[in-house]
């Protein structure tokens, strides 16, 4: 305590014994005011100077780092129970605090510490067990420590395998992340480049999947990764499998050695290959589950069911129809079996929602359906494996797989949708026999608990029957069904592991039922693969690399789609043909149209992957005509078990492929046409029909004209005859068009007639009309113009004489003295265009009628027929055409 505080006077306080008249001195009020601003200058002096000698925040923020960096030596993860014994950021903490994440998982408790040190870690745990927090915190907690700013450009990055996992991580970081200052990116496909490009410089952590990032890494001059501290791999194993290994390599070459690395997964690799190509320093291997006794949580029951395969599909509705209150995931081998299954589910209404989840959907699409099953409580969500890794959708009851996985991996990775984080769920695993013993032992190898169950015959719906009704009603059912037969025969095919794949012991005919087809799609590949390997079987000697193995491998690469990417990048899209059809379609193909039928799905599927591969400009061409080649294999494929319908073969399959392939050397402008069929029928024109109904109630379609058969049909018929005589179908053909092109030509004569009469008549109610006005003596100008501009339209008319038309029987004529240019014939009705509708005025109209006059000197049986239909409904008759025929 202080002199003045024990009751001394202050200095300027009179003395008692000093009385006599009061000064100013002696007041003591005035004294005290004194005293007081006295006191306030001090004060104010004083808080003046300690804010003078106040630290800057970020010298404050860099003694808080100091403080934290000194105690990463001493973490004990022993001790760590709670994530603030960690020596974490304030804001980190914060963030974790506001996420509800209180205590750290085994393996966040294990890796943070290693990460914070700095050292190259390489974490696996089991499914749902936080592996995406155990590189989250360590990525804060690197740039806090770096004290990274927007300027200082990418700081980390992490690469995940799918698009719905970069998202969800990408989720997880804004949630955790929100107090600090950093930006952060979601670099996928199907995401707009140029707005990716403008940002992404200046943006500190980057979530991405590798395709999309290389595309940055090539084409973004802005980008650069020069500043990374820290690379992360989510689902390591997926990453540095083939599937991605050449745009791995690729990105690796451009990151600085410096940086620190963590690799996470639920099945870890330890490839020395792999983690060479990484560059990882002396890594700490972090295997929280290495000694447990089964690699999935234990918290999930799985067990599995032997079925045929023609039973599966029942199979499937019928356990659905029993868990109609639950979550499902259903997990497919390829996505045709998706898009075909899920439509038919949905029509078949089991009673619970259906989702569907593939590669070939647009990135809107899938994302729409992730969110949307992550909403729903009870539903179906029918996948392929993009949604196998690492996707954390909560409250997933059953995870039911249709298809048996490619390995042990695949399973371990499919099951872990369910059961995350202490929750409880189920899995079941469909197997054929076939399949049972070689997967069974793969599992049993990997310590997974799996029981076999029993399915009870009797509580089996049958639904085949329904299927092919669906077949018989719509025609593009009936191709999907197809090709989901032919992409489920592929996949099966391409598996690896031969112990437990064999396509040649599938049940052909009944699968193909069981899918509501009548009859099995006869598949190319699959018999020639036989005759291959039979004939590697009759030189047993035949050793790897042989002749016979090599021509097997090569077919196999065929199958894959390998020839089809002969580009710089080959190896790439090699790689990613080597995985699973699935993953073919979601990695390589880039998305550019959506199903006018069904907005759910487009055909292609947007991929970083494949995109960063290719020159922006290039990439519609080329996905274009990627997706033409994949469905002319799948046409080849797809060749239905009719042979020798049309009487044109006589031999084997060989005969008749290489007579195509004759073909196919031959017509290239055939071929080439076709193909620009093919590619205007994919952009789905709808053509509007018109239906009207006549006297006797019989319907007829006004619109697209449908050329019905004028010329009765001869004795002999198409299905009985065992094949169609080609010399007489195009006789036919041209009576036909003969027949068609008569009624056509009348109906456009009564047409103009008709124009003509009702013109006729406007003019003469306009005369009159004129007449009268004239005797008000009221007439204007302008009135007159418009008489005068309508007459002249009138004239226009006169010239615009039906009988200037082609003559069909003159036209016919001359067609029939060359019948062996029946093709160019209708080349030509083709060609012709009416001018008639596309005008917008009449003397336009008139100028156009009089231009063509002059430019076609030749007689009006060389000139093309005019159908009297615009531009798009000439293309759209033609298509029409071309439907009805193929
Ligand atoms: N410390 C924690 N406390 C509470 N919940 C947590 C914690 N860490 C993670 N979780 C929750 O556990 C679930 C699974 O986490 P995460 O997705 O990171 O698992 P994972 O190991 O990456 O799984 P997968 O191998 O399938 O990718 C998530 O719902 C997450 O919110």
């Amino acid at each position: 305590m202080t002199g003045e505080a024990q009751g001394k006077r202050p200095a300027g306080f009179p003395s008692k014994k000093k009385t006599g008249k009061k000064t100013d001195a002696q007041d003591p009020v005035k004294n005290f005011e004194k005293w007081k601003k006295k006191y306030d200058k001090t004060k104010i002096r004083i808080k003046r100077e300690k804010k003078r000698n106040k630290k800057p925040e970020w010298q404050v923020e860099r003694e808080n780092i100091k403080r934290l960096v000194d105690k990463y030596s001493e973490i004990n993860i022993k001790d760590a129970v709670k994530f603030s014994d960690f020596p974490l950021s304030k804001k980190t903490l914060r963030g974790l605090l506001e996420a509800q994440y209180r205590q750290p998982t085994e393996i966040q408790r294990q890796t943070i510490g290693f990460a914070l040190q700095g050292k190259d870690v390489l974490g696996a745990a089991k499914t749902g067990s936080g592996k995406t927090l155990a590189f989250l915190i360590p990525v804060l907690e690197c740039l806090y420590r770096q004290q990274w700013t927007a300027e200082d450009g990418l700081g980390a990055l992490i690469i995940s395998p799918t698009r719905e996992l970069a998202y969800q991580t990408f989720e997880v970081l804004r949630n955790v992340g929100k107090n600090h200052d950093f930006s952060a990116g979601l670099i996928i496909g199907g995401k707009d480049l140029k707005h990716e490009s403008e940002r992404i410089h200046r943006t500190n952590i980057i979530i991405c999947t590798p395709g999309r990032l290389l595309q940055h890494m090539d084409e973004t001059s802005t980008f650069h990764a020069s500043g990374l501290h820290m690379l992360v791999l989510d689902e390591a194993d997926r990453i540095l499998d083939m599937g991605f290994a050449d745009t791995m390599n690729a990105i690796v070459e451009n990151l600085p050695k410096t940086r620190q690395t963590l690799l996470f997964s639920a099945t870890q690799t330890k490839s020395v290959k792999d983690l060479a190509r990484l560059s990882l320093k002396d890594p700490e291997y972090v295997w929280v589950h290495e000694k447990a006794k089964f690699s999935t949580p234990a918290t999930l029951e799985q067990n599995y069911v032997v079925c045929e395969l023609q039973q599966k599909v029942n199979m499937l509705f019928s356990f659905l129809k029993s868990h109609l209150q639950k979550k499902v995931i259903v997990f497919f081998a390829c996505c045709k079996e998706v898009q075909y299954l899920f439509r038919v589910f949905c029509r078949l209404r089991p009673g619970i929602p259906v989702l569907a989840l593939h590669g070939k959907q647009q990135q809107m699409k899938r994302m729409e359906v992730y969110n949307d099953f992550i909403r729903k409580k009870a539903a179906v969500l029918f996948a392929t494996d993009i949604a196998a890794r690492g996707l954390d959708f909560p409250a997933v009851n059953w995870v039911l797989q249709f298809d048996c996985p490619e390995d042990a991996n695949t399973y371990i990775h499919r099951v872990g949708r369910t059961a995350r984080y202490k929750e409880g769920g189920e899995a079941l695993l469909v197997l054929l026999p076939s399949e049972e013993k070689g997967m069974i032992a793969q599992l049993q190898e990997r310590k997974v608990p799996i029981n076999k169950i029993q399915v009870n015959p009797e509580k089996l719906n049958n639904v085949q029957q329904k299927l092919e009704a669906f077949l018989a009603q719509e025609k593009e059912q009936k191709e999907r069904a197809q090709r989901c037969f032919v992409s489920y025969l592929r996949s099966v095919y391409l598996m690896k592991n031969k112990d437990v794949f064999d396509a040649f012991l599938l049940p052909l005919e009944q699968y193909a039922a069981s899918l509501g087809l009548a009859v099995a799609p006869r598949v190319r590949f699959l018999n020639k693969a036989r005759k291959l390997k039979e004939s590697s079987e009759l030189h047993p000697g035949g050793k790897p690399g042989d002749e016979s193995d090599e021509e097997l491998q090569s077919f196999r690469a065929q199958i894959r789609g390998e020839k089809l990417a002969p580009t710089a990048k080959e190896g790439h899209n090699k790689a990613q043909h080597e995985s699973s059809e699935e993953e073919e379609d979601d990695v390589d193909e880039e998305e550019q149209q959506s199903s006018s039928e069904d907005e759910e799905e487009s055909d292609n599927s947007d991929s970083d992957e494949d995109t960063a591969l290719r020159p922006a400009g290039l990439s519609l061409a080329l996905d274009r005509d990627e997706e033409e080649e994949e469905d002319q294999r799948d046409m080849e494929l797809l060749t239905v078990k009719r042979r020798d319908v049309f009487g044109l073969e006589d031999g084997t399959a060989d005969q008749e492929e290489s007579s195509l392939q004759n073909k196919a050397t031959k017509k290239p402008e055939k071929e080439s046409k076709f193909k620009e069929a093919k590619k205007a029928l994919k952009r789905n024109f709808k053509v509007n029909t018109k239906m009207t109904f006549t006297e006797d109630g019989e319907m007829v379609q006004q619109w697209p004209p449908l050329q019905r058969t004028a010329v009765p049909a001869g004795s002999e018929d198409e299905g009985t005859s065992g094949g169609i005589n080609v010399e007489e179908a195009r006789e036919r053909l041209q009576r036909e068009d003969q027949e068609f092109d008569k009624q056509e030509y009348s109906r456009k004569v009564k047409e103009k007639h008709r124009e003509k009469r009702l013109k006729e008549k406007a003019a003469r109610r306009d005369a009159s009309k004129r007449q009268k006005e004239e005797q008000k003596g009221e007439s204007s100008s302008e009135e007159e113009e418009e008489v005068v501009a309508y007459l002249d339209c009138s004239d226009n008319e006169e010239e615009f004489d039906p009988s200037s038309l082609p003559d069909p029987d003159k036209h016919v004529d001359s067609e029939s003295e060359d019948k062996g240019r029946e093709a160019s014939g209708k080349g030509v009705r083709k060609r012709g265009y009416s001018n008639s509708s596309s005008y917008s005025n009449p003397e336009e109209f008139a100028d156009s009628r009089k231009r063509t006059r002059k430019e076609d000197p030749t007689g009006p049986e060389s000139r093309p027929l005019d159908t009297g239909l615009s531009l798009a409904e000439d293309e759209e008759l033609v298509l029409h055409l071309l439907r009805n025929r193929s």
